[in-house]
């Protein structure tokens, strides 16, 4: 499904991904993990369009995600609709007046009918557990709510693939372990779930395939959750991560 070959990424004065050689296939639930400034989020950001690679080709099922194809709007808008990303300071992802109003932002822009957006709105709240958030201020909720919020305005838009940058972070124990279930029930539900993190004893339960980077910006192992258990070691260094 996702295919990514020999993907370099360079900011002004400094590499953010290196050589990198990936492919993820559907329903997976991957972890991405590593230390500070290893290339998570900017690996995050280039599967969801928000940056292009400097070399190397990112495949989205057999077609080049290029800086070319995504120009184009409505490319645009359809790898929007395809892959779905909840960001890391969902501040920044959260700009209605009412979370309903978040939730429905995004079947507005594509032109669907009222009813339509009404249903997608009131499931995806209830699959998010913000039912009676609807009539609440995004910018006033609790740090566990806004990432549910976040969570809901992006399945309003019925994407495969889920991205999520560090989504527990800062959140109660409680409220780590609703968005944990929430995963594994999306999951469940068919999406891919591709998840950065720099926790391991949070993920390591759910995770069933952990892609680590090392400081250099490159993939340092791809271990199944399976062969993760079998390496002491590894296991403990993620720990410390
Ligand atoms: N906007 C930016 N401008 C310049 N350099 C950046 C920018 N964003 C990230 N970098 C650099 O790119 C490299 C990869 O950063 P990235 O944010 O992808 O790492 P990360 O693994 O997500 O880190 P963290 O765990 O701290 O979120 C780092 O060296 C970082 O300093």
């Amino acid at each position: 499904m996702i295919k990514l070959v020999n993907i370099c990424y360079d900011y002004p004065d400094t590499c953010g991904l290196n050589a990198l050689n990936l492919t993820i296939d559907a329903g997976e639930f991957v972890c991405l993990m590593g230390p500070n400034g290893s290339g998570k989020s900017t690996l995050l950001r280039l599967l969801s369009g928000l940056a292009s690679p400097t070399s190397g080709t990112y495949w989205l099922h057999d077609q080049a995600i290029t800086a070319d194809y995504l120009a184009n709007a409505q490319q645009r808008q359809r790898l929007h609709q395809q892959i779905g990303m909840v960001f890391q300071n969902t501040d920044v992802q959260l700009f209605n007046t009412s979370v309903a109003a978040e939730v429905a932002f995004g079947p507005r822009q594509l032109g669907l009918s009222a009813a339509t957006i009404k249903q997608r709105v009131d499931d995806c709240l209830a699959l998010t557990d913000c039912g009676d958030l609807a009539d609440r201020v995004p910018y006033q909720l609790s740090g566990g709510e806004k990432k549910r919020v976040a969570l809901a305005s992006v399945l309003a838009l019925n994407p495969e693939i889920l991205l999520l940058d560090e989504p527990l972070n800062g959140l109660t124990i409680a409220a780590q372990q609703h968005m944990l279930t929430l995963l594994q029930r999306l999951q469940v539900a068919g999406k891919t779930i591709i998840m950065a993190s720099h926790n391991y004893q949070q993920v390591q339960t759910v995770g069933e395939r952990f892609i680590i980077f090392n400081p250099t910006h490159q993939v340092d192992a791809d271990l199944t959750r399976t062969a993760l258990a079998q390496q002491p070691a590894r296991q403990a260094q993620l720990m410390t991560l």
